[in-house]
């Protein structure tokens, strides 16, 4: 077959075709397509503008902000709603009202609030304020794990353990975050099977969804298609969710390639808030006002009110003073809106 070119080759050999584009088998199948590829019907949106959007900001936030910032976040029909972090003060200072800010905002009975919790002791102190969900969060590359939680990737596993073992005994669910999925701001490039080898580790010790964090925003539908492909191979696709930041520019492309290889959960920050202190360089999250722009333009349902949390989102930047990074926010906001919003 020398002189076949490699679209042709590979019609040759559907078993291949599939190997090599796993989201195809779906679209072979059951024909529901848009330009070609099948999306997800539904797509579950983690808000996570309260903990990662806010950690990196300077000044301390007021907790009843935060709060604040939380209860409109509830009313808009998000089911998952990240809510702070329990770790260090001295790490994270923007965090320690971690008890008053879950202590303070009014649980909707449909939304989950999901916290951070490094280690056992943040685990410990998140219970005693009343938390029903934690994420541990490890990273594929050595040096952010040390800069990040300092320990090694293999000593965070331990901790991890210790967070999970005892989240099951009180039938906590944990949820898995795997940092610098597409790029280190200190080592660069990282390989897809680092990735897929801390994915698994944190799947196999009980975490029910694992989050592929593009922490510094570096990735393109590239590095996304070549890195999912990967992970697929060692946890199944409908555990995984995607958490871009849009450093680049990339955020959403990189979304709707996740999409298109059956990834159905999405993280992101109301107005595009964020950045991790430990991530020199890294911006905001991909925005929530934009990512449901897109989804509900494709006709993918996420439950959620667009409009409403545009108004969350200036509510939050008009507490820090500071413009929105979500581009619908900023249209919506001109005379050449979008009325159907
Ligand atoms: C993990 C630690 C705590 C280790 O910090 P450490 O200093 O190595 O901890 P240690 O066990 O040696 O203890 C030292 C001190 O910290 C205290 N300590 C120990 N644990 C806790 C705790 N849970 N809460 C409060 N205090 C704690 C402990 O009690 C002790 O206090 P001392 O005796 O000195 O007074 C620290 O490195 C830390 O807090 N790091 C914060 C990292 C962080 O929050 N990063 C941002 C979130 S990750 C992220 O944004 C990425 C993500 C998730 O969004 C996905 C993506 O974008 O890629």
């Amino acid at each position: 077959m020398g002189n076949v070119p490699t679209t042709v080759k590979h019609c040759l050999s559907y078993e291949q075709l599939i190997e090599d584009y796993p989201w195809l088998r779906r679209w072979l199948q059951e024909d529901k397509t848009i330009t070609g590829h099948a999306y997800p019907e539904f797509v579950k949106i983690v808000e996570v503008g309260p903990r990662d959007g806010l950690q990196n900001e300077k000044e301390i936030v007021p907790t009843g902000v935060k709060i604040q910032l939380i209860d409109m976040l509830s009313g808009t029909g998000l089911s998952v709603i990240e809510a702070t972090s329990f770790v260090s003060s001295k790490w994270v200072p923007q965090m320690a009202d971690h008890t008053d800010v879950l202590r303070g905002i009014q649980k909707a009975s449909n939304v989950q609030y999901p916290v951070l919790t490094p280690n056992l002791q943040g685990f410990q102190d998140a219970v005693a304020a009343g938390a029903t969900e934690v994420a541990v969060f490890g990273s594929a590359s050595e040096t952010f794990s040390k800069k990040n939680i300092n320990c090694s990737v293999d000593e965070s596993m331990l901790r991890f353990e210790e967070v999970i073992n005892a989240a099951k005994k009180r039938q906590i669910p944990v949820r898995g975050y795997v940092s610098c999925a597409l790029g280190c701001p200190h080592e660069g490039h990282i390989e897809p099977s680092k990735v897929a080898e801390v994915a698994k580790r944190l799947y196999e010790m009980g975490c029910y969804e694992i989050s592929l964090g593009d922490t510094i925003g570096i990735g393109t539908p590239g590095s996304m298609l070549k890195m999912l492909q990967r992970v697929m191979k060692d946890v199944p696709i409908n555990a995984l969710a995607v958490h871009c930041h849009d450093t680049y520019g990339q955020a959403l492309p990189n979304i709707l390639t996740a999409l298109q290889m059956g990834v159905s959960v999405v993280d992101s920050a109301v107005a595009g808030l964020g950045g991790c202190p430990y991530a020199r360089g890294s911006s905001g999250n991909v925005s929530t006002e934009d990512v449901l722009y897109m989804l509900h333009g494709m006709g993918i349902e996420t439950g959620v009110n667009i409009a409403k949390v545009i108004e969350a989102g200036s509510f939050i930047c008009s507490a820090l003073s500071r413009k929105t990074n979500s581009k619908v926010a900023q249209a919506r906001s001109t005379a050449c809106c979008d009325e159907s919003l």
